[in-house]
């Protein structure tokens, strides 16, 4: 999103001279203070018109937006100048986004106005055969590409993630969890096995049960930056992150929006980390992964796809039919029975998460129709 020239006049640097809503009093009206947006918010460039101030979304839920700014977070509304100057879905604001806003009522809630320059960018490709993107947060600044070192590990799915980090220009960092699962032998193999995909990034072994290598994690967190992890689910993100959050639970950590009569609790999908930097976590963000898991899950179950194809009956379900090769397997001492209940447990996985798929293509068309009934509405009145 670039703004254009005379807009950029009307601009002014948010440095000595930043405006803000003056949440204390009851008038509402913007009074210039010293600017103290930026203590642990550091927007990438600092504009704001008079009136206005500086905010980052820190939740979406529909058309019902939450922004923070160092004060306090409060729910926003887009306006429908945001909405008419967004060419696309993609230009809407998104968690992590810088915005401009206008506070209202004593600073209980915001207006949206613009969506200032993005730095960075998370986004997925719809399903479907045309090229679509969905946004899924922006301005990070690193992304934690999360793996297990136990059933979960899967270069081909590493390397997704790391097409996806470097077209949003997002600084990759590889976490193998679940450290304390594997032997050392096993653990450098598994590394070889990254570098010898071509992959440099950095990895960093961990464990969330012996604390292992989380210090290196929490060393790279650094004020004013922003960070979020991806990877598919059960593999420790959570746990990590509830370490990393430092004593307040992630679970916990809800934010009301209330507004127009509708009263809503939206999970924060931005929280400020114990080190002071910001970590981006949200649904759409973990699912990332699941594109193509099923891919994945043939890939490193190649064993196991080798015994299915043996069973006698094509929709066996390898608990008591005769001629089942899984069980046959099992019986005589070939085929490990842990490893199929995790190939059981990730194909599970994987269904559920392209069933969810499909509520999100339906959510999107929803939004679409939102879009076109607010510009509607808008049109007319702007015409008074
Ligand atoms: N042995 C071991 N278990 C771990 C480790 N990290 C997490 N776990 C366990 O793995 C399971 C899944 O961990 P979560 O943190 O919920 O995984 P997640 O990636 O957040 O999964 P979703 O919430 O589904 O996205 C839990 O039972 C954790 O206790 C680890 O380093 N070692
Ligand atoms: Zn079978």
């Amino acid at each position: 999103m670039t703004t254009s020239k005379p807009k950029q006049a009307a601009l002014h640097k948010l440095a000595h001279d930043c405006h803000t809503a003056d949440t204390r009093g009851d008038s509402g009206r913007s009074v210039p203070i010293a600017c103290d947006h930026h203590k642990d918010l550091s927007p990438p460039d600092r504009y704001c018109r008079q009136g206005e101030s500086i905010a980052r979304v820190t939740a979406v839920d529909r058309d019902q937006y939450t922004v923070r700014n160092s004060e306090k977070e409060v729910p926003a509304k887009l306006t429908g100048k945001a909405i008419h100057s967004s060419a696309s879905s993609v230009d809407l604001p998104c968690v992590g986004d810088w915005v401009s806003v206008r506070y209202h009522d004593s600073g209980a809630h915001a207006s949206i106005l613009e969506v200032l320059p993005r730095k960075s960018f998370l986004r997925r490709r719809k399903p479907g055969a045309k090229v679509e993107f969905q946004m899924i947060a922006v301005n990070i600044d690193l992304a934690f590409i999360v793996q297990s070192c136990y059933v979960d590990f899967n270069v081909r799915r590493l390397e997704r993630y790391l097409v996806i980090t470097s077209e949003g220009g997002i600084e990759p960092v590889i976490l193998l969890t679940k450290s304390d699962l594997v032997s050392p032998v096993e653990l450098e193999q598994l590394i070889a096995r990254i570098r010898d995909a071509g992959i440099s990034a950095r990895v960093i072994a961990l464990s969330n049960v012996s604390g292992n290598g989380v210090d290196l994690v929490r060393e790279l967190i650094e004020p004013g930056k922003t960070y979020c992890l991806l990877g598919s689910s059960g593999v420790g993100k959570t746990t990590l992150i509830n370490r990393l959050v430092g004593g307040s639970d992630l679970t916990t950590s809800a934010v009301s929006a209330s507004g127009e009569g509708r009263h809503t609790t939206t999970r924060r999908q931005l929280i400020v980390l114990e080190q002071g930097g910001s970590l981006i976590d949200m649904p759409g963000m973990r699912e990332l992964g699941m594109l193509g898991l099923g891919e994945g899950i043939d890939d490193s179950f190649s064993d196991i796809q080798a015994y299915l194809h043996e069973c006698r009956f094509a929709n066996c379900t390898h608990t008591s039919e005769p001629g089942c090769a899984i069980r046959e397997g099992i019986a005589n001492g070939e085929l490990d029975p842990e490893h199929f209940q995790n190939y059981l447990k990730l194909k599970k996985e994987s269904e559920f998460h392209e069933m969810s798929n499909l509520e999100k293509r339906r959510k999107d068309r929803a939004f679409g129709k939102f879009v076109r009934s607010v510009k509607k509405g808008k049109g007319r009145q702007d015409r008074h």
